[in-house]
């Protein structure tokens, strides 16, 4: 992995067509840290993620990833450079298997990469030869999460990892983002999951109306001052 970057928003907008969702939210996620987005349905979290991973284009404002500017830039190259994305739906291409959906983008195929993560998720390594539509709600969040972190991406952008996810493998899954964390890569995090939150966010934002209401440090009552502002 290249020298690690900080993902730098400053006053963004943007949303559908000419409809504006997201109003000049400002957030940073640097190297190493786990930055949580929350919010009540609706608010526009998915759009935020989606403006940073380049499926949807800016209005107005600025994405800095480094010094460089990810406006200018196609999603696949956002990812190139070091954005990785892990969508709420998951994009699990139902008619491949299991193991050509964890190894697409690898020229090796090889499932090598994902050692430490089939020993938490063995079932994946399980069901590797199945359909990967088979797979149920929950699986095929974990096979995205997996996926998302298994890439050499220097930031990876998670968005409700653990929405339909047992408790158990939640609990793996927070196991995981924090041995990343720990390496030195960024975690940009959609969740209304207060719980897995307070476990590892080393800064939450709420978001209301497409705009950031509340931002708050990481720490033990984490999920208080998150479901107070969630409540107003
Ligand atoms: N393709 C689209 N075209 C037009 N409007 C859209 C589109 N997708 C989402 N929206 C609208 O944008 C707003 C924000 O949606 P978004 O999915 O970003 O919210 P969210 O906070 O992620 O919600 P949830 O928690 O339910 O996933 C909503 O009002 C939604 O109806």
């Amino acid at each position: 992995m290249s020298k690690p970057h900080s993902l730098a928003i400053s006053k963004l907008s943007g949303g559908y067509g000419d409809v504006t969702v997201i109003r000049d939210v400002s957030l940073t996620v640097e190297p190493g840290k786990i930055v949580f987005v929350t919010g009540r349905n609706g608010v526009g979290k998915t759009t935020l993620i989606k403006l940073i991973a380049g499926q949807l284009a800016a209005q107005s404002g600025n994405i800095l990833f480094g010094e460089r500017d990810m406006r200018a830039e196609p999603p696949h190259a956002r990812r190139a450079i070091g954005i990785g994305y892990a969508p709420q739906e998951s994009v699990v291409f139902d008619d491949l298997s299991v193991r050509e959906n964890l190894t697409l983008q690898y020229r090796d195929r090889d499932l090598a990469r994902y050692e430490a993560l089939f020993a938490s998720f063995p079932r994946l390594r399980e069901r590797r030869a199945q359909r990967a539509g088979t797979l149920s709600g929950g699986e095929k969040k974990i096979l995205s999460f997996c996926r998302a972190v298994a890439e050499d991406t220097q930031l990876v952008m998670l968005d409700e990892p653990t929405e339909g996810v047992q408790p158990e493998n939640i609990e793996r899954m927070a196991t995981h983002v924090a041995t990343e964390a720990g390496k030195g890569r960024g975690f940009l995090i959609v969740e209304q999951n207060l719980g897995f939150a307070e476990r590892l966010a080393d800064h939450a934002h709420v978001l209301d109306h497409g705009a950031c209401i509340f931002e708050t440090p990481g720490g033990a009552d984490l999920r208080a001052r998150l479901a107070e502002r969630l409540a107003l």
